[in-house]
């Protein structure tokens, strides 16, 4: 399968702390990769990296073998194809949800509106938001808005959705919506990379799951590597909080 993201000898430090320690990864298209791990250990840092909202300290980030990290990249159209889904859905708030639909593309993209307004709803609708086109931010739920917040990344046609935890944010009962509709993607081929704290996902519904601590990848294998027989013994310990 064809490489998409690599990434290689990545450090992130924030003043003296390093928080991401030579780290090395790729990602081929239609992997459904997990980032697990404790808190602090670097995860959304990572991923953060990937769409350089954070900017790496050293090392080098390939998409479909260019240096994103190279003066001359383009990295706006990058963003279109590396799409991110935020744990606080950064919605427009005074905007509808159509529109939160359509303003990228026609932005970005330069999509007609009529072309953007037919692509919102075909996604709206597979989100099963369709109802609530008109409905402001305020107006509907947490994972209502997470949801709209996915079509919204799917209205761009990405190459690769990124989740940095994106069901953290919500109350317990609202969880299994958005999970739902990550499934739904990943089983239609998606090519996604998810840091989250919901294990039952990592090891269902990812086809790898990467164990961050202190800043590396201390375990990369496939759910049953890692959940079923783990080699390292922070990884054991770590899922045997999860399980309680
Ligand atoms: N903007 C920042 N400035 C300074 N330090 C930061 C910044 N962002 C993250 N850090 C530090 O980097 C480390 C890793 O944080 P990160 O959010 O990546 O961890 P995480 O594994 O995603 O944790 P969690 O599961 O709690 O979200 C932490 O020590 C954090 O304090």
């Amino acid at each position: 399968m064809e490489t998409i993201i690599k990434v290689e000898n990545l450090e992130k430090k924030f003043g003296e702390n390093l928080v991401l320690k030579d780290i090395n990864m790729e990602v081929s298209k239609g992997e459904v990769v997990t980032i697990i791990g404790s808190s602090g250990s670097g995860k959304s840092t990572l991923l953060r990296c990937l769409n350089l909202l954070e900017e790496p300290t050293s090392g080098k980030i390939l998409y479909k073998n260019e240096n994103i990290l190279e003066k001359h990249f383009d990295l706006r159209a990058y963003r279109t194809k590396v799409g991110m889904v935020f744990q606080n859905f950064n919605l427009f708030e005074n905007k509808t949800v159509l529109e939160n639909c359509t303003l990228s593309q026609e932005k970005v993209l330069k999509t007609s509106k009529s072309d953007a307004e037919a692509k919102a709803r075909k996604y709206l609708e597979l989100v099963e938001m369709a109802q609530y086109i008109n409905a402001k931010p305020s107006q509907i739920s947490g994972g209502q808005k997470q949801r709209v917040a996915i079509a919204r990344a799917l209205c761009m046609d990405p190459e690769v959705l990124l989740f940095d935890e994106p069901t953290s944010a919500l109350d317990p009962e609202m969880v299994g919506e958005v999970l739902r509709v990550m499934t739904k993607l990943a089983e239609e081929g998606m090519t996604m990379i998810v840091v989250t704290h919901e294990m039952d996902f990592a090891r269902e519904v990812s086809t790898r799951v990467l164990f961050m601590n202190e800043g590396i990848i201390l375990e990369d294998g496939t759910p049953e590597e890692i959940f079923t027989n783990p080699k390292n013994q922070r990884t054991k310990d770590f899922l045997k909080r999860y399980r309680g």
